[in-house]
């Protein structure tokens, strides 16, 4: 099967990295195309590519095109893409908000599934929801599932809503997850700490209790039961976020993500 990928920026090489050790591509190599001459002479020194600086000589033998640019440069690449495609093509897209209606109508093609990813796929940890306009087989739909989970794991979600709300949660949820990161290691050079320290600490919390969330069946607000005691420590930093209702801004941060994403898809 012969794979492309348009776009091999933050999102686009982390799924070519990891699609390139897929079986499927065992026959031909991944191929990358990027309009950043810098990128196309870097990648071209990794084996594992195929990298190309033009349209012509990879998009029309493509048998899957992975389409990875920001959505502001959709509107331009799709009508350099036009003219090279054709209907037995399946066009993946991890843009944010872009709807399956536009990159049907605007390529002129039926077979479009659309995905929201996450950064964590860098490290095989991604989450990738998908799903898919009515021309696509099962068959198809299998096949790029098995690309897609090379980076992680994945979920079908029946409607594009669903595509736009995980962008609320997993697709911008990195950065949440960092912010609040961010604002515990600046708490932590406050009280004192030494860079290294403060990191440790942060860190090792995070994955710490990432770990217990995984490792049982025990929601979050159980595990806040085990570590606050009454009247202690714990429970004196839960009331002051909640009395600052910090639980509800992240809730509200989570939906303007939400929002955005559908807004985006109507600004093309
Ligand atoms: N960064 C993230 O955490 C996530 C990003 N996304 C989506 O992934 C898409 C890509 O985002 P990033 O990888 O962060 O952007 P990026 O800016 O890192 O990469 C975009 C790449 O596209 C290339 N490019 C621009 N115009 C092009 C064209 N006409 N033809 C070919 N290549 C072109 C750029 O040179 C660059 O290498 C966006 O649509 C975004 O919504 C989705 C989920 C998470
Ligand atoms: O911020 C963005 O628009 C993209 C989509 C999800 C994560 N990054």
């Amino acid at each position: 099967m012969k794979v492309l990928v348009i776009g091999a920026g933050n999102m686009g090489l982390t799924y070519s990295e990891g699609m390139a050790t897929s079986p499927l591509l065992s026959k031909h190599k991944l191929r990358i195309y990027d309009t950043d001459p810098k990128k196309i002479e870097v990648l071209s020194q990794q084996p594992e590519f195929n990298v190309f600086d033009n349209l012509e000589d990879c998009l029309p033998k493509a048998d899957v095109v992975f389409i990875a640019v920001k959505p502001f440069h959709c509107e331009e690449l799709f009508k350099k893409m036009k003219p090279l495609i054709n209907n037995e093509q399946l066009f993946v897209s991890l843009m944010a908000g872009v709807t399956i209606q536009l990159i049907q109508d605007q390529l002129d093609v039926k077979k479009v599934i659309r995905t929201m990813p996450n950064l964590p796929a860098q490290v095989g940890k991604g989450v990738t929801s998908y799903t898919e306009s009515k021309e696509v087989s099962k068959i198809e739909l299998i096949m790029v599932r098995n690309l897609l989970d090379t980076t992680g794991t994945s979920i079908h979600v029946d409607t594009e809503n669903f595509i736009d709300a995980s962008t609320g949660i997993s697709g911008s949820g990195p950065a949440y997850v960092f912010y609040f990161m961010q604002s515990m290691l600046e708490a932590a050079l406050k009280m004192g700490f030494s860079e290294f320290d403060s990191k440790v600490l942060v860190s090792s919390t995070f994955e710490g209790a990432i770990e217990l969330f995984n490792q049982n069946d025990i929601s979050p607000e159980s595990w806040i039961a085990r570590v606050a005691s009454k009247g202690g420590t714990t429970q004196a930093a839960i009331d002051s976020m909640e009395d600052n209702n910090v639980k509800q801004l992240i809730q509200d941060a989570a939906y303007s993500a939400f929002n955005r994403a559908i807004e985006l898809g109507k600004e093309y």
